[in-house]
């Protein structure tokens, strides 16, 4: 078998820093030292070669609000590599009243055009016997993790009795538990409010979602889940009121995660003020994006760890699509797009900037979300026997973002105009050299499945103490007469 030998870089991972060659044959690392032979040759002189990003929050051809999200799994996965993500997460989505396993099979045939591998999260979007005995059988096809949308009233939005009736069975199956944490009664309200005033453009959509109902919501499933005895792991954090409820409950010793997305990091709420109706709405997702000091919580959280994993919620819709919602803010598509551009922003505005060392860039765009969904290191590592899914970066390469050169097929980027230094020379697909110095050699259909094992250790733990401290009737040794 052909192998591949990646030559003179600096390997960066999570925790380790050091010089080594990476020999690769049938898609993994065979082995990992000095002076390496192999028949082709990739030189990473002056570059770091670390795990490929996981980008663990996409909705690809997702239908929403009336559409579908214009990136499918062909070019949302070729745009994940060019930026040096090598693994995508998606949401598979049941309509109401659609099954799990029904929803999971068109995932299925929708992603078999991926040009990278890639998993996905279940979304729990109405609840009955149905869905609990599904549960079990999506467990045991790989997807152990499972998603609640506490906002989109109306639509995908669960309620506190379904959610805890699902994070209790997502405990009894060793699976994890995720939430978009918006409070979606009141943003249905103040939305409804703000129409009623005459504020339909963009900046609406910012005034629905106060940081209080990201906040709220935040506490309340993580009080659930605590209850529930489940992980929790709590998707696009965007505010100093949702980070600080993560912080409090890690430092209480509960299991649960926050993912902010790149977008919140760098980009904030001036954009919804633009005269320019098109790049006001281009910019609407939820949560919206916020002002300096949530962003420097983020950041913050990141740093200390209370934040664990950078994610794109990478969910495109094109100024077309987005036009839908002229004179009504509630029917603009919500999302943006960023696959491309999460690690070269990242680094940029992490790494240039002092704020991240290499080391935890790896970890917050790679290994913890590989610990996290249970696929390390398989996924999110260089170690031997691990997939050959890797990114050859190099730090003094730059380039000015725009859409003119992307490859998601969006006509227009959020972060364009911004000048990025940090990106891939190569990026390896299980050992394939899909980027070889900006030049796009993706393979269509190169992409596989990524099953994932439940984690029982983390969901028995969490048992166990539920167990010990549980509800106890009081032994008595029987009601004393009364006297007459
Ligand atoms: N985030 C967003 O605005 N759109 C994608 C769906 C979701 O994650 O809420
Ligand atoms: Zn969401
Ligand atoms: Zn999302």
């Amino acid at each position: 078998m052909a192998t591949t030998v990646i030559r003179n870089g600096t390997i960066v991972t999570a925790d380790l820093t050091y010089k080594a060659d990476v020999l690769i044959e049938g898609g993994v690392i065979t082995a990992i030292g000095p002076n390496l032979v192999g028949d082709e040759v990739l030189d990473a002189s002056g570059c770091y070669v670390m795990p490929g990003g996981i980008d663990p929050h996409t909705h690809l051809e997702m239908p929403f609000m009336g559409t579908y999200s214009a990136d499918d799994f062909e070019s949302g996965t070729r745009a994940a590599l060019a930026g040096g993500t090598t693994m995508v997460v998606d949401f598979a989505l049941p309509a109401p009243g659609q099954g799990l396993m029904d929803a999971l099979q068109m995932w299925h045939n929708k992603s078999g055009r991926a040009n990278c591998d890639y998993s996905y999260h279940m979304a729990i979007t109405w609840w009955g016997e149905q869905v609990f005995d599904e549960m079990q059988a999506v467990v045991d096809q790989g997807i152990t993790s499972f998603k609640h949308f506490m906002a989109y009233k109306g639509a995908l939005m669960v309620n506190d009795d379904e959610l805890f009736a699902s994070f209790r069975r997502c405990a009894d199956l060793g699976a994890l538990a995720m939430v978009h944490a918006e409070n979606g009664d009141v943003v249905a309200e103040l939305s409804a409010r703000l129409l009623a005033e005459g504020n339909t453009g963009p900046e609406a959509h910012a005034y629905s979602r106060p940081p209080q109902v990201e906040g709220e919501a935040t506490n309340r499933a993580i009080m659930i889940a605590d209850m529930a005895g489940v992980p929790l792991y709590v998707v696009h954090t965007s505010c100093e009121d949702s980070h600080e409820a993560i912080r409090r409950a890690r430092s209480l010793g509960k299991r649960v995660w926050g993912e902010p997305l790149i977008q919140h990091l760098t980009l904030d709420e001036g954009e919804y003020f633009n005269a320019d109706w098109d790049h006001a709405a281009r910019r609407v997702m939820s949560p919206p994006f916020r002002n300096k000091q949530h962003q420097d919580s983020l950041w913050a959280g990141l740093q200390s760890g209370s934040l664990s994993v950078v994610a794109t919620d990478h969910c495109a819709f094109t100024t077309e699509q987005k036009r839908f919602g002229v004179g009504d803010f509630t029917k603009i598509p919500n999302g943006t797009g960023g696959l491309e551009d999460r690690l070269p922003m990242l680094w940029t505005y992490g790494v240039n900037t002092g704020r991240l060392t290499p080391n935890e860039f790896v970890a917050v765009t790679s290994t913890n979300i590989a610990k996290i969904l249970n696929c390390y290191p398989k996924k999110g590592a260089v170690l031997v026997g691990a997939d050959a899914d890797l990114v050859v970066w190099d730090p003094e390469k730059t380039k000015v973002i725009s859409a003119g050169a992307q490859q998601s097929s969006i006509d227009y980027n959020v972060f364009e105009g911004k000048e990025v230094k940090g990106l891939p020379r190569y990026t390896l697909s299980r050992g394939k050299v899909a980027v070889m110095d900006g030049e796009i050699r993706t393979e269509e259909g190169h992409g596989k499945f990524v099953g994932r094992e439940p984690r029982p250790a983390v969901n028995r733990a969490l048992s166990a103490w539920k167990d010990l401290t549980s509800p106890r009737p009081v032994a008595r040794g029987g009601i004393p007469a009364t006297g007459v």
